[in-house]
């Protein structure tokens, strides 16, 4: 798809600099500075975004604020349900001027922006929308003397802080349950990929939400991130992103001791007992590392494979590395799209050759494609050692490393042996040693026989270093947004 195919409404949206999204308006920023945002497919600009600044920071959360101190707070939970339901229904309309943004801006296939970013989405925002009507405390038996009940009540201001790798998709992730515990939130999209939420922002107006309850301020982390962390009026600090910039929040948010969600970094196994069925699993076991490009928190990146099918298996994964299509995400033939930006391609690039140098078996790939955009080809290496620095570190691209093992009891303890703890798989025909590796792996969460689904109605979050808290899940979701208030009744005669 050239860009004289894209939709007529996307069009002018690229035309034309886009402002920050303030008390449901599009706005220049105080400073008036502007940054370009850049198509990873062609290195050549989209468009150019208002850049936020410590005072556009302030100027969003004053409007938060305001906005969760007026008809927020009175609005019936059915009526702010309405309100999220409508939204999903306006993003749904929009969906294919969202994924069209969003493939240009990230590079992703425009199917997988269109099924799985935009989708999700949706699905998010419609399922969360049910849960503005069950937020409940509980009563309770304390005494004889009293009558004791706990109100769940919205926590207030939140500010969250997205990564560039499911631009829209980790916003609607955090948005959702914050909308339905009915907080207000200043959202700062990635740099990298801030076109797909500002976007969406007037989809906000149009469902009908007052003016103030969902902010958008782009702009660097470092500067308009800080200054969103370190608002005295943001009640509560949610991210997704690396482990590095995850610490650095924490400790931030310890000043005014303001809760953290964080959902960071992985190195997650994948593990192939020698009884799996490799037909039906070879591609969820590739897709593990290689879906968006690898540039996924939750991709399994360490496939520990059984020596009975280790070259087997290799071979297959092989050929499924060579068989697929490099190219624009706006191209139909593409299946796989480049890494987001010349930064990432080049830290990747760096892990590449460091999994080179320390000796693990190049079995496919290892090298940027092409000259223009920034595209790195699948790679695969075996032979990995537990100890080399691609065992151990987040890569963030499409690299895997392939391990073989012996025993059960063996590869769970060498699964485990990571800083991280976010996701898992494991790939057999008996549900029992399934079951039963399930219960050993310290990861958020394990597939068996399965791979990457995170859906709305289940948890999804980190052990160790991969995180605190859970998105999702229902009431998981929303108690990030909620304080508990104990109300004690003197009922004494
Ligand atoms: N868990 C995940 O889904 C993601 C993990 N990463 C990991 O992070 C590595 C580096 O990528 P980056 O883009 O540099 O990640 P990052 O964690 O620095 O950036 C993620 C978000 O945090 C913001 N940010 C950065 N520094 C901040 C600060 N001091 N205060 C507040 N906000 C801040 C960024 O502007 C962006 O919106 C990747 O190679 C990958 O390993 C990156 C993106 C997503
Ligand atoms: N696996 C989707 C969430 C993330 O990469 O942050």
């Amino acid at each position: 798809m050239s860009r004289d195919a894209l939709k007529p409404e996307v069009k002018e949206f690229l035309n034309e600099t886009a402002g920050l999204y303030i008390n449901g308006e599009y706005v220049q920023s105080v400073s008036g500075r502007t940054f370009d945002v850049v198509n990873p497919s062609n290195e050549e600009v989209i468009t150019s975004v208002a850049e936020g600044g410590a005072e556009d920071v302030d100027k969003a959360v004053k409007a938060a604020r305001q906005a969760f101190e007026g008809e927020w707070t009175t609005m019936e939970p059915a009526d702010r349900a309405k309100l999220i339901y409508k939204l999903a229904d306006v993003i749904e309309a929009n969906s294919e001027a969202l994924a069209q943004i969003e493939s240009l801006d990230n590079g992703k296939p425009y199917q997988q922006a269109l099924e799985d970013d935009i989708g999700g989405t949706v699905e998010q925002f419609r399922y969360y929308a049910g849960w503005a009507t069950k937020i409940f405390g509980k009563t309770t038996n304390v005494s004889n003397s009293h009558v004791t009940y706990t109100v769940h009540e919205p926590v207030g201001v939140a500010g969250q802080i997205i990564p560039w790798n499911f631009p829209l998709l980790m916003a609607a992730w955090k948005l959702a349950s914050a909308l339905a515990a009915g907080c207000t939130v200043v959202l700062k999209p990635a740099s990298e990929t801030p076109l797909s939420m500002l976007y969406a922002a007037k989809l906000f107006k149009e469902a009908g939400f007052p003016d103030g309850i969902v902010n958008i301020v782009p702009g660097p982390g470092s500067t308009t991130g800080d200054a969103l962390v370190q608002h005295k009026d943001v009640n509560k600090v949610a991210f997704t992103g690396s482990t590095r910039t995850g610490k650095e929040i924490m400790k931030k948010a310890a000043d005014d001791v303001k809760t953290v969600t964080l959902e960071l970094g992985g190195k997650s196994p994948s593990i192939v007992l020698g009884d799996a069925d490799i037909e039906k699993s070879i591609d969820g076991i590739f897709d593990g590392t290689m879906y968006n490009a690898g540039q996924n928190c939750s991709a399994t990146t360490r496939v520990f494979v059984h020596r009975s099918i280790y070259e087997d298996v290799i071979e297959k994964l092989k050929e499924k590395a060579e068989a697929l299509t490099l190219g624009d995400g706006l191209d139909n033939s593409t299946d796989m799209g480049p890494i987001v930006s010349e930064r990432q391609m080049q830290t990747i690039l760096g892990y590449i050759e460091k999994g080179k140098e320390e000796g693990a078996r190049l079995i496919t790939g290892g090298s940027r494609k092409g000259d223009k955009g920034f595209f790195i080809e699948p790679t695969i290496f075996a032979d990995v050692e537990d100890e080399m620095t691609i065992s151990r570190e987040e890569i963030f691209g499409p690299v895997m490393s392939v391990f073989v093992f012996d025993e059960v009891e063996e590869v769970i303890k060498r699964a485990n042996d990571s800083d991280y703890g976010l996701a898992s798989s494991v790939w057999t025909e008996s549900i029992k040693k399934g079951h039963y590796i399930a219960s050993k792996l310290e990861a958020g969460t394990v597939w068996i026989n399965d791979f990457g689904l995170e859906l709305e109605t289940m948890p999804f979050g980190g052990y160790k270093q991969s995180g605190i808290g859970r998105e999702m899940g229902g009431d998981y979701g929303i108690s990030n947004y909620v304080e508990v208030k104990s109300v004690f009744v003197n009922m004494e005669q």
